[in-house]
Formats: structure tokens, C-alpha cells, sequence
């Protein structure tokens, strides 16, 4: 397919787990380079596992990744992609500060000793500016509110300076201004020349600030412009018959409660 150009491609993959469940199957879709694209879907429908997939943490048992026309482990070497988790996928009981966090974002810049370098304290310094948690840096993980704990984390993939960032739900459990504050923030790397890929339950949202949208349900059911995509039609498709203005509220959907 589209292997030789920047941004993400991934050609038909099918993920199972070790309990033999099959999480996506037969996916295809293309994030365009330098744009926001909104990835969305019901509770269980593979978001995480698409991502982990692109990150090289979870393998395909069919299909290909490729990031700016490199393989996932090309990519992974070249610090190509970030990731920003879900909440529950970390252990905030590790006891690393929240400058730690953001430093992790440089170990692959740094020798198997890990001592920082100038460079590295400056671009952690920056971005922690950046997410405005400078005052927070010395805080333990912790110890942070849910909003705090994503822009930690974003600002750890902003110091890694990789050209593609991964979101797993960045506004989940964040309040109205520190999701207008995160938004910004997209935009603004965005138009630094980062791709971005970013999941979010928060429907009412995605018009505007992404680009791009791709409805995810097990597979691919719709992919492009969030103007040609975000459709009443596609979003029922998704989410199993659910009316616009219901899926549209701020909530998540679980796929099993629609089933
Ligand atoms: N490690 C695992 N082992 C077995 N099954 C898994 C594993 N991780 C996820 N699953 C299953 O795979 C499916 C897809 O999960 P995934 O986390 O990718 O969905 P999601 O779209 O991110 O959901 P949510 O919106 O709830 O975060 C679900 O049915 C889930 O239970």
C-alpha cells in the first residue's frame, strides 16, 4: 500500500491474544503525516490494541505497520513514535518522580549509563513548561491528579521529540480546561510538523481539532477527513445503531451494553 510515505501505515492486521481472543482483525487504515487523526470506537473495540500494535508491544499475527516507510522495530530504534498510555496501564505506585517520568522520554538519546546530558535536561525542562507542570517536577507520580498524570506523560513523549505521538484517552478523568489545554497543545506539535494519533470517547470533540477520523470496530469501518467521516451513518455503524445525538454527549459507550 502506502509503505513508502511518511505517516503510519497498517495493512491488514489481525491481533489474538493469548486467551484466543481476537481483538482486531484484518485492519487498514493510513494517518496522514502532520496531521491530527482521531481514532474512535466502543469499549473493547481495539483502540489500545492498534496502538500497542503500531508501538511494536503487542505482535500481529497477521498484516504490517510501517512508520514514516519503516518497520516497527526500524521505527522503535530510531525513536520514531511516543506514546502516551491510558491511566491504567501505569504503575503509579513506582516511585519516580514526575522529572523522572518526563527523562524517560530521553533514555534512548542517552549511553547504557543514563546520565542526562545538557540537551536532555533542557528538553525535559521545556516541555514540562510546555504541559505547565514545571512546579509539579519533583512531585511523586502518585501523587498527581488525573489531568496532572496525562500531561506528565504527554510531556515525556514531547521530550522523546519523536515525530509521532500515540494518545490513548488523554481526556479521560481531565477537566474542561485541561482538555482545552491538551487540545492546544496537539495542535501546536501538530503544526510543528508531528503526526498524531489520538483516542478519545469524547465524541463532541473530535470535530474541533482533528483532521482526520478512523471509526475502529475490531476493523476498520471508516477512514478520512473528519468532515467526510464523522457521519451519522459511519458513527451507527460503530457503535451498533446508537442515534448522533446520544453518542455525541460526553460519555463513553461500551460495545457489550449495545450488543
Ligand atoms: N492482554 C489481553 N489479553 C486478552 N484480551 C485482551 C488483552 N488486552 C485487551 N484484550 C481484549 O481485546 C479487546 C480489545 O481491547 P482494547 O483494550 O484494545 O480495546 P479499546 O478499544 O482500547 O477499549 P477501551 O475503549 O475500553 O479502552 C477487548 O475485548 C479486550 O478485553
Amino acid at each position: 500500500m502506502r509503505s513508502d510515505t511518511f505517516g503510519i501505515t497498517v495493512e491488514n492486521i489481525s491481533v489474538t491474544y493469548s486467551n484466543a481472543h481476537l481483538a482486531l482483525y484484518n485492519a487498514s487504515c493510513y494517518v496522514q503525516s502532520g496531521t491530527i487523526t482521531g481514532l474512535v470506537g466502543p469499549n473493547g473495540g481495539g483502540k489500545s490494541t492498534l496502538f500497542k500494535t503500531i508501538m511494536g508491544f503487542v505482535n500481529p499475527n497477521q498484516g504490517r505497520v510501517h512508520i514514516d516507510g519503516l518497520s516497527v522495530t526500524m521505527a522503535q530504534k530510531r525513536q520514531l513514535m511516543s506514546y502516551v498510555p491510558q491511566a491504567d496501564d501505569v504503575d503509579w505506585n513506582f516511585p519516580v518522580s514526575v522529572a523522572d517520568v518526563v527523562m524517560m522520554g530521553r533514555y534512548g538519546y542517552m549511553n547504557m549509563l543514563r546520565i542526562p546530558g545538557r540537551e536532555d535536561r533542557r528538553q525535559v525542562a521545556e516541555s514540562l513548561e510546555r504541559v505547565g507542570m514545571t512546579d509539579f517536577c519533583h512531585r511523586q507520580i502518585g501523587e498527581l491528579s488525573g489531568g496532572q498524570k496525562k500531561r506528565a506523560f504527554l510531556a515525556r513523549a514531547m521530550a522523546q521529540n519523536s515525530r509521532v505521538i500515540l494518545l490513548d484517552e488523554p481526556f479521560t478523568g481531565v477537566d474542561v480546561k485541561t482538555e482545552k489545554r491538551i487540545v492546544n497543545l496537539l495542535m501546536q506539535l501538530r503544526d510543528e510538523g508531528h503526526t498524531i494519533l489520538v483516542s478519545t470517547h469524547d465524541l463532541a470533540s473530535i470535530s474541533t481539532f482533528c483532521d482526520r477520523t478512523i471509526l475502529l470496530n475490531r476493523t476498520i469501518l471508516a477512514e478520512g477527513t473528519t468532515a467526510d467521516t464523522f457521519t451519522e451513518e459511519n458513527l451507527s455503524m460503530t457503535f451498533g445503531g446508537l442515534p448522533l445525538s446520544s453518542l455525541t454527549q460526553k460519555h463513553s459507550i461500551s460495545q457489550q451494553h449495545y450488543e
